[in-house]
């Protein structure tokens, strides 16, 4: 089971929360949030923006086609992401947008390419960016606090977040699809924390410690919660970066993850180890693996 955890509870530092917080992060990797400051609304609403972008002409997304400026971001097509060697690339298609630091050549903050429709998609995107990014820093927070660091250990690593934020659009799975081909493939994302919104379809899947899948779905207005590469090595393998895919059903499904990556500079070697581990090159490296238009050939 997927614990689902009481937001508002875990901010004010309530004991047996952050415990039950402790425990999730150490162990399966995942949990669910409710009571954030987010409302089912809200997430409805950006939710409703992505899923207007997605039904464009595909001549309209190529339009904002990333594979065309090399940065990640805008538009990302069937097939253009391989997060699973073994695997074919995934048959989602994805919009990513995120921080931008004007005048940096670092693909990783690059400007964000907006679509001209549909209409008010910058502003809603824009805006569920920021309390995105709000709530994450408060649960990180309850992440110090449940490890026994103090309350804003991880907050100076974030004034300049190499943060994405992603609409990820599952088809239908395609006929013809083999054992090899997924929404998206076996992986653990590459950052500090997920938070995800869901449309509440089912299609999620955790892998479990000893082996084996557990299916894990989030409401509206609750968040999947779970944490990525940088975290588990920041923290010398405490709080896991559990693998986690979607096989994909005979029913579209949408997803928005947050992806809360720390600033470039972020030194994300374990605590107290005295060695360097850069979170811009982890996370150029990662990006230089998996999206297709950028990874090298042969
Ligand atoms: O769509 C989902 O539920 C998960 C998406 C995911 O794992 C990702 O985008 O990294
Ligand atoms: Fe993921």
């Amino acid at each position: 089971m997927i614990p689902r955890l009481d937001a508002k509870a875990l901010i004010r530092g309530d004991a047996a929360p952050l415990r039950q917080l402790e425990q999730a992060a150490t162990e399966i990797g995942f949990f669910s949030v409710t009571n954030t400051a987010i409302s089912a609304q809200r997430a409805q609403a950006v939710l409703a923006m992505y899923r207007a972008f997605f039904q464009l002409p595909e001549a309209d997304k190529a339009q904002v086609d990333m594979a065309r400026t090399g940065a990640n971001r805008g538009w990302g097509a069937s097939g253009s992401e391989q997060v699973d060697p073994a695997a074919n690339p995934d048959f989602k298609q994805f919009y990513d947008s995120g921080f931008e630091v004007p005048g940096s050549d670092l693909s990783v903050y690059a400007p964000n390419r907006w679509p001209e429709a549909p209409a008010g998609f910058r502003t809603e995107v824009e805006s569920y960016y920021r309390d995105a990014c709000a709530v994450a820093m408060q649960v990180l927070r309850a992440i110090a606090c449940a490890i026994g660091a103090p309350a804003d250990y991880f907050d100076a690593a974030f004034d300049r977040p190499m943060a994405l934020l992603r609409g990820n659009y599952y088809p239908a799975r395609p006929e013809g699809a083999t054992a090899r081909d997924f929404g998206i493939a076996t992986h653990t994302d590459y950052g500090c924390l997920t938070l995800l919104a869901t449309d509440g379809s089912p299609g999620l899947e955790v892998r479990k410690r000893g082996g084996g899948w557990i299916p894990a779905a989030a409401p509206p207005g609750d968040f999947m919660i779970n944490f990525g590469e940088m975290m588990e090595m920041w923290t010398g393998g405490r709080v896991r970066a559990t693998p986690h895919r979607v096989i994909g059903t005979e029913d579209e499904r949408l997803s928005v993850p947050l992806f809360f990556n720390p600033s470039y500079d972020t030194n994300v070697a374990p605590m107290g180890s005295g060695d360097v581990i850069s979170a811009g090159d982890h996370l150029t490296q990662r990006f230089n693996e998996t999206y297709v238009h950028l990874q090298k050939q042969g």
